[in-house]
């Protein structure tokens, strides 16, 4: 039986010093086994010898055309502040130009086109961006927040990973219903930046206890489009909700398929 095809946006970043695309394996997996997907990755901007991203313009037709979804992983990277409104000094590093410069306007053509999506982490952030809305570039030095979002380096890789704190589910909504109605769940938390101002559009799914935005859909989507500020992508068949989101977003992948090959 066919599966649905997804792309996954790359990041670009030096690898022994060449500019090279890449995804990291463990939000491939998910989405080949979460999602019972066909994975291709889609590369970013390509660069010139110095790695700066060269002047193309991009046929984002041409890139739906071949695919059932858009998946937008996290990434160590952070959106350029001026795709939101902020000055250049208030870029994080490490930036990813070539990633930006692939993944706000697919993320605009996709959401036009119906092309189902999902979000994590930086995913998540660039979605928000690209649907109008802006980040805090530093959650940390955001006053109110009683909660330090980013991950402890010194960790294991797994505890990096590990639930760390609730996100409340917004009664309801499409998060609690695939959990049999819950409205609390235990997350990772692993980002330094996160949502300020929500997209117009955007509808809450769950909140941390601090107010920050930790999960959304677009509410005027033709199909699934969906973000999540945490990692359901890690050991997700352990967990109820992550295992719920990729279902989901594969159920979303397979109804384009059929309209896709139909056509
Ligand atoms: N850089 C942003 C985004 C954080 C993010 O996507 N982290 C993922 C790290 C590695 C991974 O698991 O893929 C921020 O810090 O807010």
């Amino acid at each position: 039986m066919r599966r649905p095809v997804i792309g996954f946006v790359c990041d670009v970043t030096a690898v022994a010093g060449h500019p090279t695309h890449l995804v990291v394996e463990k939000y491939i997996s998910a989405v080949v086994a979460g999602s019972d997907a066909q994975a291709i990755l889609l590369p970013g901007l390509i660069s010139d010898i110095d790695g700066k991203p060269l002047p193309q313009s991009v046929d984002y037709t041409e890139i739906l055309d071949l695919v059932d979804g858009i998946f937008l992983p996290g990434s160590p990277s952070n959106v350029a502040p001026a795709l939101y409104g902020r000055p250049p000094e208030d870029q994080v590093l490490p930036a990813d130009p070539n990633r930006d410069a692939l993944s706000i306007g697919l993320i605009r053509a996709a959401f036009e086109a119906g092309v189902p999506m999902l979000g994590v982490c930086r995913g998540c952030q660039e979605m928000n961006v690209a649907f109008g809305g802006t980040l805090h570039p530093k959650l940390h030095e955001v006053g109110a927040l009683e909660l330090d979002h980013r991950y402890k380096k010194d960790l294991p890789i797994p505890e990096q990973y590990a639930p760390v704190h609730q996100v409340a589910l917004e009664p309801g909504g499409q998060f609690s219903g695939w959990v049999g109605g819950d409205t609390t769940w235990r997350v990772n938390s692993l980002h330094e930046q996160g949502v300020d101002r929500l997209a117009p559009g955007l509808v809450v799914e769950a909140r941390a206890p601090d107010g920050v935005v930790e999960a959304f859909r677009h509410g005027a989507a033709k199909t699934f489009t969906t973000a999540i500020q945490w990692h359901p992508e890690w050991r997700f068949g352990e967990d109820a909700l992550s295992s719920a989101i990729f279902r989901e977003f594969g159920l979303a992948a397979r109804a384009r398929m059929a309209i896709r090959r139909a056509s």
